[in-house]
């Protein structure tokens, strides 16, 4: 049997990449031209005309926060899935794209905070420990180049961890601070304090800290390559067109 005969085009997915020139969308194109199932449909980056992706199956987004939005409604638009790493997505976002596809009940979108398979076990362990312990604080470490702060996956995290607090009825973590330098403490996403730092050498990288009597429990993760978010970008873009409507995070398709 001929490659053709095993891989008809037919059976292809075919992806279309928005942000190709930027460094996730690059990998992204390196990751899909070496899957056998996936196929590169169109790489768009600012200021090219994004209709070159109208025949692509599924459009992978890691563009910026302020123009995904007009990017995700093009895509449902024109009835193509989208799996969306970009950051910036608030409740009030998730539900103008909940809102966009009740029209489109076939398209489907995954929204992912973080694409690596680590950090979202990192997530989930957070929120399972959330409840046992008195007081939490979030350190995430980045590329300076980063636009967002705090990161997509620590605002993430801290909701979830406030969530869990408050389920199980927790309060505020202890805090005497009285006479504060603006920022020394942090940001307080959900009662929850977040620390971002950025640094020449850093990817991608965070740390839970949990404190209880006696002991703290540190839970970190760490991106060393962009290549760790692409297992997880391969799995949204094979799974989401099998998922009408919207899916955020990457929890349920791990499951
Ligand atoms: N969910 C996840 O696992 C991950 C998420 N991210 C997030 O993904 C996003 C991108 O990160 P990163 O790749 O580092 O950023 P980059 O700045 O390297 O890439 C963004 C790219 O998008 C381009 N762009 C801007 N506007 C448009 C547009 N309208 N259409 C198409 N392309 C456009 C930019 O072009 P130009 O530079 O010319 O403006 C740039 O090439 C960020 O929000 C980041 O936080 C990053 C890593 C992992
Ligand atoms: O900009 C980045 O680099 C990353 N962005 C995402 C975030 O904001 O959480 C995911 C990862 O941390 C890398």
């Amino acid at each position: 049997m001929t490659d053709e005969q095993e891989k008809t085009p037919a059976e292809l997915v075919r992806v279309g990449v928005f942000g190709a020139r930027g460094r996730m969308g690059i990998e992204v194109c390196k990751a899909v031209d070496a899957a056998d199932d996936l196929e590169l449909a169109a790489s768009i980056d600012q200021g090219d005309n994004r209709s070159a992706v109208s025949g692509a199956h599924v459009v992978v987004d890691f563009t910026t926060p302020d123009v995904v939005m007009d990017n995700l409604q093009w895509c449902i638009e024109q009835g193509i899935s989208a799996v969306v790493g970009t950051t910036g997505f608030t409740e009030q976002r998730l539900a103008q794209v909940r809102g966009w596809l009740a029209d489109k009940p076939e398209v489907g979108v995954v929204i992912a905070p973080n694409f690596g398979i680590g950090a979202v076990l990192m997530m989930q362990f957070a929120a399972r420990a959330a409840r046992h312990f008195e007081s939490v604080e979030i350190i995430e470490q980045h590329h300076p180049r980063k636009l967002d702060a705090p990161s997509g996956t620590a605002t993430h995290t801290a909701r979830q961890i406030a969530q869990a607090r408050a389920e199980a009825g927790l309060g505020p973590s202890p805090d005497a601070t009285k006479d504060e330098v603006p920022g020394a403490r942090g940001a307080d996403i959900d009662g929850v304090r977040v620390h971002a730092v950025r640094a020449t050498g850093l990817v991608a990288h965070q740390e839970v800290l949990f404190g209880g009597t006696g002991e703290t429990l540190t839970i970190r993760h760490d991106s060393y390559d962009r290549v760790s978010f692409m297992p997880g970008v391969l799995l949204a873009v094979r799974a989401v067109r099998n998922r009408p409507g919207l899916t955020v995070g990457l929890d349920a398709l791990l499951d």
